[in-house]
């Protein structure tokens, strides 16, 4: 199957971070390609992967970066594909300079910035993107969402089994 989602990120220190969004893609069997793109370090690449992304066949961009945190703002100025962001955190400032450096793009020029060290939630973000347009994956979805509510609505009973004497809203008994 070829690459249908990108995923790139400004060094391979980012991964341990990034490979959640992989994870997430695997779940939902989308096919994705990975590699390090850096806007500050290769920016004559990082816009030649932007401009041919869409000609390649990639539907959605998964960038992430950390600290000055440019990468994903930049490939969403040089393609016309989704482009969702995942502030990385470093050492310092605790991911709140990767944040602001994704987050605050002028308009025009969207991307779709997740938490920090949102992988995950980037990764179905990317799911849902591309299920808009495909009957199956968009019912794989619904699936996920309902394994979500079972699995809160059973937080729920352990929790009012727990707390003797206390009544709940009884959702699922
Ligand atoms: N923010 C960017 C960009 C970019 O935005 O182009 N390129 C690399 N980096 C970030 O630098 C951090 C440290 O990288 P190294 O670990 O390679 O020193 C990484 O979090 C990377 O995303």
């Amino acid at each position: 199957m070829s690459p249908v989602v990108g995923i790139v990120m400004g060094s391979d220190s980012d991964w341990p971070v990034m490979e959640a969004a992989a994870k997430a893609l695997d779940e939902f069997e989308i096919a994705y390609e990975v590699d390090v793109v850096s806007a500050h370090r290769m920016p004559r690449e990082m816009i030649t992967y932007g401009e041919q992304a869409a000609d390649r066949g990639l539907k959605a961009i998964i960038a992430g970066a950390g600290g000055a945190a440019h990468l994903p703002g930049m490939l969403a100025s040089v393609t016309p594909l989704p482009v969702i962001g995942v502030p990385v955190p470093l050492k310092y400032l605790d991911g709140m300079d990767s944040l602001l450096s994704i987050v605050q793009m002028p308009a025009g020029v969207p991307v779709a910035t997740v938490s920090v060290a949102g992988a995950r939630n980037a990764g179905l973000l990317a799911a849902r993107i591309l299920a808009a347009h495909d009957e199956e994956l968009l019912q794989k979805m619904r699936d996920f969402q309902q394994d979500l509510n079972d699995q809160a609505t059973e937080k729920g009973k352990r929790l009012r089994s727990k707390v003797e004497g206390a009544s709940g809203f009884g959702f699922g008994k």
